[in-house]
Order: structure tokens, then sequence, then C-alpha cells
């Protein structure tokens, strides 16, 4: 059975910054999700709510129903990556892999070696002295091999060469098809996710502007012939400029 995350009145502040403003949520269970929104919207933040990094201020995460703070079993299901502050710096790489193979029951050595390989990651080098697309590939195989209820890509894949982001979108595809599960991938590259992901989960200044099935969000945001792009229903959910008569915002 998969498991979906569900965000019910969250809201998260860091001082002065409301980060999440009441969100309801529900990232579909079994479902490659996308999550999108511009610079500071709040992505990264509902990501590690969504794996009990943090506890929301205000507001419940439940996984597959059970509220996941309180429930140290509902957060061994989830997999957060992340471009950075992961801790691999510090450790020597068969550290991480034997914590892996310590803390995640559905570990797969063979996929981890063989996505190693195949994303030329020299395995006997210090994670801290890779290059930074070589990392992000490393981290892409400890996440994938994981194969966690839910996995969190946050910006996980931003370091990779664009060859790379082809060969990731393609083992994440390939990975999910095998094992289905729910996969959330946080991104700006949204004619690429466009290809991979199902659902999709519109984030702005800490609110949700649109979600669900991808067809379903660019058909509710079509102007003419023809569906729009994911980046144009973000520019016309999100391009707000300031009229300089009246200094306020206005929306295209
Ligand atoms: N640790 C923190 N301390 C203070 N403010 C924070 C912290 N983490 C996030 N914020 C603020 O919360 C808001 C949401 O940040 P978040 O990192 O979730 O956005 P994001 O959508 O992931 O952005 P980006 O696409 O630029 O990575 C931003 O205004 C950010 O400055």
């Amino acid at each position: 059975m998969t498991t979906g995350i569900e965000f019910d009145g969250v809201t998260h502040r860091f001082g002065s910054t409301t980060a999440l403003d009441s969100v309801d949520l529900t990232i579909r269970p079994g479902v490659i999700t996308g999550l999108v929104g511009r610079n500071g919207a709040g992505k990264s933040t509902l990501c590690r709510l969504g794996a009990a990094l943090m506890r929301p201020q205000h507001g419940t995460v439940r996984l597959g129903g059970r509220p996941l703070w309180e429930d140290p079993d509902a957060v061994a299901q989830v997999c957060l990556m992340r471009d950075r502050g992961s801790g691999l710096e510090n450790l020597t790489l068969r550290s991480v892999v034997g914590l892996h193979r310590t803390f995640r029951p559905q570990w797969d050595e063979q996929t981890f070696e063989r996505l190693l390989r195949r994303f030329d990651v020299p395995d006997h080098k210090w994670p801290s002295r890779l290059s930074t697309g070589q990392r992000s590939a490393l981290r892409i195989a400890l996440a994938l091999a994981s194969r966690a209820e839910v996995t969190l890509l946050d910006e996980v894949h931003l370091g990779l060469d664009a060859v790379a982001r082809r060969w990731f979108y393609e083992e994440v595809l390939a990975d999910y098809t095998r094992h289905p599960r729910t996969i959330v991938l946080s991104s700006h590259l949204l004619e690429e996710i466009e290809q991979v992901v199902e659902d999709v989960v519109v984030v702005h200044r800490g609110r949700i502007l649109a979600s669900g099935d991808v067809d379903t969000v660019r058909a509710e945001h079509a102007v003419g012939a023809g569906l729009p792009s994911l980046t144009d229903v973000l520019v016309s959910l999100t391009d707000t400029r300031t009229d300089p008569q009246t200094d306020t915002e206005v929306t295209p």
C-alpha cells in the first residue's frame, strides 16, 4: 500500500517571514508530484515539514492519515534529499551507505551501485571531494535506492549536466514503474519535470495557488487554443508587477 502526505492547516514562520500560510494540501499516494514555485515560495519548507525535519508551528502533517511528528515509524518511511545540508559532507561514503543500510528497510544496494556507475561517481572519494554534479548524483542514488514509501527530492538534480538530468528523469520513472510509491520533485526546471510528473502543486508566498493532475491544472489556465506549459501557468499565477501610479501590485 502506498502512502501520501496531508498538510492540514499548516502555518510555519521564520521570524517575521511566513513561509507557509494555512496550507491544506494532499500529496496523492503512489503518484509523482511536481512542486513548483518562485524563489522563496515555500517549497523547501513544505518538504522539510513533510519529512518531519521541523515541527509545524500550526496545523498537522500526516502520513497515510497518521500525524507525522508524533510517529517515528511514519518518519522512517520518508526520505528527503536536498541539494544541501544532508550531512553528506562530514562522512565517508562507506559510513553514508552504512547508515542507509541500517535505517532504510527497503535499501537496495544493487540499485545504488548501478546508479553510481551510471552517473560516474567515484566510490573511493569522500563525498565532500566530489564535484557538484557528482554529489547531486550521489544524493539521487541514495534517495532512489532507499525505496522509501515517500521520497522528497528538493532541487536535488540542479547540479547535474543536461545529459545526466535526462538519465535522472529516466531513472526516476524506471524505478517508480518497478516500485510504485509517492515521489515529490521540487524544481525550477518546469519544462523538464513536466515530462515526468502526474500531479503538480504551485506554491506562492506560502500559499497553494493550484494543485491537481498536470493536464487539469494546465487546462484551468488555458487562454487560447492549446494547453499552456507549466511555466505559462506559473507566470499567469505569480507574475505581479507594481503599478508606478498607485504603487500597488498588478497581475497581468
Ligand atoms: N531557516 C530560515 N530562516 C529564516 N527564513 C527562512 C528559513 N528558511 C526559509 N526561510 C524563508 O522562508 C521563505 C520560504 O523559503 P523556502 O526555502 O521554503 O522557499 P523555496 O520555495 O524553497 O525557495 P527557492 O526556490 O528559492 O529555494 C523564504 O522567504 C525564506 O527566506
